[in-house]
């Protein structure tokens, strides 16, 4: 059996509205073994976020067990969050930016320096250093968020919605952009996402959640991912179409109810 890296097991979480009790996640299992790409799917509401807020250590206020390689969320330290408004300070570089994370964790300069000379350089933004998020296109942002996630060497990478803000274009190139940092980090990633061509190009496994309270549905393994020419292949669209059908039913279900 494959190593596990992130397992989770029986995660439920409530939220307090109104003197009233949201269940948000219920019985949630899910596992991803070291290196792998896992990605979320589930209708607006399904609890993602809040997965993913457990994940990174910004909620405790959860029951059953979550470990990453064997500890309970901490955040900071070995994993790193990107939001889908890249999370940029805008009055600050695209250099200031990227080495923040370095300062916060008292890194001395020379190794900052280094560090994220190496990490802008790889991905093709040394030349954008001196510039602003203003100035920068949205595939050029979502760059650099990456960027400053990657400087601080992370061993779990979690994304929520990160491309959402993106032309379709730019979105394709940004997710080829992804597998190609993956391959040479082999980083454990988990990513939202609400588009299921997304889910299946970048996914090796894939999650479909549903709601009311938010539950895993399915977990599908997704062999063909990362694969060259994926998009316009037969087994990929077959794949987009079942995870469709299948989203789909929950919905028409959950209408119904
Ligand atoms: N702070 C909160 N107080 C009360 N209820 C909350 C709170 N945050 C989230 N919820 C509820 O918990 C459920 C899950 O919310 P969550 O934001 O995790 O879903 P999501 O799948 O990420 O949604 P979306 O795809 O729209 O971003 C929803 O019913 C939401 O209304």
């Amino acid at each position: 059996m494959k190593d596990s890296y992130l397992s989770i097991r029986s995660l439920s979480v409530d939220y307090q509205h109104k003197g009233e009790r949201v269940r948000a996640l219920e019985s949630v299992d899910l596992s991803l073994a070291r290196g792998q790409r896992g990605v979320i799917i589930g209708p607006s509401g399904c609890g993602k976020s809040t997965l993913i807020s457990v994940l990174a250590g910004l909620n405790a206020h959860y029951s059953g067990q979550v470990l990453i390689d064997g500890n309970p969320p901490q955040g900071g330290g070995d994993t790193a969050l990107i939001l889908q408004d890249f999370g940029l300070l805008p009055w600050k570089t695209v250099w200031e930016n990227v080495i923040l994370g370095l300062q916060l964790r008292k890194k001395n300069p020379g190794q900052i320096k280094k560090t994220a000379e190496a990490v802008l350089e790889k991905l093709g933004l040394f030349s954008l250093a001196k510039r602003y998020p203003a100035q920068l296109s949205g595939g050029q942002r979502q760059r650099v968020a990456i960027a400053r996630a990657l400087v601080l060497e992370p061993k779990l990478l979690l994304m929520d919605e990160p491309f959402s803000s993106l032309d379709a274009l730019t979105r394709e190139e940004i997710q080829d952009f992804l597998l190609e940092i993956w391959e040479e980090t082999r980083l454990s990633t988990l990513l939202i996402t609400h588009n299921i061509e997304e889910a299946v190009f970048l996914g090796q496994k894939i999650f479909v959640m549903s709601s009311g309270p938010g539950r895993i549905q399915e977990e599908v393994e997704n062999t063909m991912a990362g694969e060259g020419h994926l998009r316009g292949r037969v087994q990929f669209l077959e794949m987009c179409s079942y995870l469709r059908s299948f989203l789909h039913r929950r919905e028409n279900n959950a209408a119904g109810a």
